[in-house]
């Protein structure tokens, strides 16, 4: 007589490893193993593996979309948490599965899933787009200027291309420690007066998908002017306490919520264009804002610049290759630092695209000139628009051909190989005396982070 004690440990073992199996087939994305498994025992579907990790968690973790969408149709739960307290969708957004997230939350279109791959770029900071630029609108000048009289029009003051902000208390969750200070048209009528005031035209407030379609009144206008005037005196215009212009781009515009860093980008572009082409850059006389600031014109009646379409009248963007160069064995990538980085902050290489010049081919010769390392294979990955003054980050992986390094001392200090642990402590685990990472609001960082995730096997 078998002792029953026997058979039930038996029978555990038989169970354990079977939610092992089932949990793994999750982990690699096998679809046919899952219902195969579920089918045949219906209640593994939430048991969470040895690691405290459910399937529908690592279907989440490593992004496999057809697999999340079999285990949440046989009903799995999603708001189970692991030991990190961390859900399925959690873990889809840290590792920057969006379209899982979006599947995971219902909002899913299924637009990504045609992708198929981490699409980091709906997180990346500055590129939210929470106004309709409404650009048909910049040439109406009487539109324009009802808006700007209008009493829910919404104005961003800047002052010499610095925004004024209040800090936020810590409580508001959105992980933002500031926000735009935001002034009614009364306030700043006479702002707008005064020669010095470049003023911008950024857009009307996007609907949400529960306004109703009645709603006759427009969405509310939003604008943003840069002043000259004194900076205190236009401090004492918001009125309350805790206001301060942000000053230093790097640090002071990285701590807003996602919505108003893709309008602070915007803004900020624009303005510092104005900034910089008082005047005519093609005969010297001056030029003035046209088309609600999104067009300089020149003065001189007999400019070239006035016949046809010159883009010295319009925004400057400035493209910006950044890349990850992977080691060939994937298992290394290449980082340099500035001699103005903070001590241990390395990123990616960066440069600007030459005239004439491709993507690849900016990659490929920005990261010679840098490190001396000839890259071979480029992928895009993500872009970032980033208002200093008005460049657009274009962000990709690169796999070297070479692998001896001669920095560029002009531009780097010191460049090097760091291995996939280092670079994930760096990420995870806050950074080590010999690899701080750049600050996770931007691409450089994002990258970094779409490097590890890819691989799956952590
Ligand atoms: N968001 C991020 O993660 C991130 C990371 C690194 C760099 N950046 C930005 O990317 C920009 C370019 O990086 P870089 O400095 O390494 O470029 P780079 O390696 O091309 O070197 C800069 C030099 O390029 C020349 N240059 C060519 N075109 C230029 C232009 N349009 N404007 C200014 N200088 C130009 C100048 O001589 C300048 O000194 C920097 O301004 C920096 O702000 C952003
Ligand atoms: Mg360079
Ligand atoms: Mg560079
Ligand atoms: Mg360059
Ligand atoms: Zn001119």
């Amino acid at each position: 007589m078998i002792d029953s004690r026997v058979v039930k440990s038996v029978r555990m073992n038989m169970t354990e490893e079977m939610v092992e199996r089932f949990v793994d087939a999750a982990s690699r994305g096998d679809v046919a193993a899952v219902s195969s498994l579920i089918s045949r025992c219906a209640s593994l579907l939430d048991r969470p593996g040895a690691n405290g990790w459910n399937a529908l968690m690592l279907a989440a973790r490593n992004g496999h979309y057809t697999v999340t969408e079999t285990l949440l149709s046989h009903g799995a739960d999603r708001l189970v948490v692991n030991r990190s307290s961390q859900t399925a969708y959690d873990i889809a957004k840290f590792w920057g599965h969006t379209h899982i997230g979006n599947l995971l939350v219902g909002t899913d279109d299924q637009s990504q899933h045609i992708l198929e791959t981490t699409d980091p770029s709906q997180e990346i900071y500055f590129s939210a787009e929470p106004l309709d630029r409404l650009s048909e609108r910049r040439s109406d000048a009487t539109w324009q200027q009802d808006k700007q009289n209008r009493p829910d029009s919404v104005f961003l003051l800047f002052s010499e291309l610095s925004p004024l902000v209040h800090s936020l208390e810590p409580s508001t969750g959105s992980g933002a420690q500031t926000s735009l200070c935001r002034f009614s048209s009364s306030l700043v009528k006479e702002l707008l007066l005064k020669p010095g005031s470049v003023l911008v035209f950024l857009g009307v407030e996007r609907r949400r998908p529960s306004s109703s379609p009645e709603t006759s009144s427009e969405p509310p206008a939003w604008f943003a002017i840069n002043s000259t005037e004194d900076p205190e005196v236009l401090l004492k215009l918001g009125g309350e306490k805790d206001l301060f212009w942000a000053r230093r781009p790097n640090r002071d515009l990285l701590n807003f919520s996602q919505d108003e860093a893709g309008i602070l980008a915007q803004a900020r572009a624009v303005l510092a264009w104005h900034s910089r082409y008082a005047f005519c850059p093609t005969c010297g006389s001056s030029s003035r804002s046209e088309e609600a600031g999104y067009k300089r014109t020149c003065t001189n009646a007999s400019c070239s610049s006035l016949q046809g379409v010159h883009n010295t009248s319009y925004p400057r963007v400035d493209p910006v290759v950044i890349m990850l160069v992977l080691h060939p064995d994937g298992e290394q990538c290449l980082l340099g630092r500035k001699k103005v980085f903070p001590t241990g902050m390395f990123s990616c290489l960066a440069g600007f695209i030459e005239p004439g010049e491709s993507v690849e081919s900016a990659v490929r010769r920005e990261v010679e000139e840098e490190s001396g390392v000839k890259v071979g294979s480029v992928r895009y990955v993500a872009c970032q628009p980033w208002p200093v003054p008005s460049s657009l980050m274009i962000g990709c992986l690169a796999v070297a051909l070479s692998t001896d390094i001669k920095v560029d001392e002009n531009e780097i200090e010191e460049a090097h190989w760091f291995p996939r642990q280092k670079v994930i402590d760096a990420l995870f685990r806050g950074g080590s005396p010999v690899l701080l990472l750049s600050h996770q609001q931007t691409i450089a960082h994002q990258l970094v982070k779409h490097w590890i995730g890819c691989n799956s096997n952590l």
